[in-house]
């Protein structure tokens, strides 16, 4: 079974007797993290998880392409073992209705990955990873989901304040409004 709709190779962990350490891994480890790093994505309130490993390299999956995950936090563990590429890329959370819209600078972010060492990141940060030039990468993740944020979510307004481009537009917004009242202040001065 592949681990997810994307990479080709790997297993699914909660298919080999892994699910309840997962699942402790998550309430235990990750969601006191997620409650003070990821609060605005649910972290508070994870209570489901996806854990899968991911294999690239020659005969493997070779990268993968720009996506957001099927969760609220994702923990990626970098399994090693020797490899050159694989370098992570993030550009950036955004909400459904922006998740293609163009990445700004401060929101470009690289990462190469150190075997051993873990990092958690948000499910609606975009990222990839890129091509794995040589070697065999392997990855653990761990996919950590919120049916509380879910159901919320759905009645959120159009404004994601964790939405990167929903803050821009935003800003963009005020920005015109603002203009549009010096203007009309500077032509009742005028007038006077
Ligand atoms: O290969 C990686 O390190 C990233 C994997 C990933 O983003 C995913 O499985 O959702
Ligand atoms: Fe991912």
């Amino acid at each position: 079974m592949r681990p997810n709709t994307m990479n080709k190779f790997g297993a699914v962990l909660d298919d080999f007797g892994m699910e309840s350490m997962l699942d402790k891994l998550m309430k235990d480890f990750i969601r006191p993290l997620s409650r003070v790093f990821f609060a605005e994505f649910g972290g508070c309130s994870l209570d489901t998880h996806h854990g899968f490993i991911v294999e690239y390299g020659i005969h493997r999956d070779r990268e993968l392409g720009f996506h957001v995950d099927d969760s609220e936090v994702t923990l990626n563990i970098c399994l090693g073992k020797e490899f050159s590429g694989g370098e992570l890329f993030f550009r950036g959370a955004r909400c459904d209705a922006h998740v293609n819209s163009d990445s700004q600078l401060e929101e470009i972010f690289d990462y190469s990955h150190v075997p051993g060492q873990a990092i958690l990141h948000s499910g609606r940060h975009r990222h990839g990873a890129k091509a794995t030039t040589s070697g065999k990468r392997m990855n653990l993740i761990l996919w950590c989901r919120s049916s509380t944020f879910r159901e919320m979510i759905k009645y959120q307004r159009e404004f994601a304040g964790w939405c990167g481009e929903c803050r821009r537009k935003k800003r963009e917004r005020e920005r015109l409004s603002i203009a549009a009242t010096k203007q009309e202040l500077l032509k009742r001065r005028m007038a006077l």
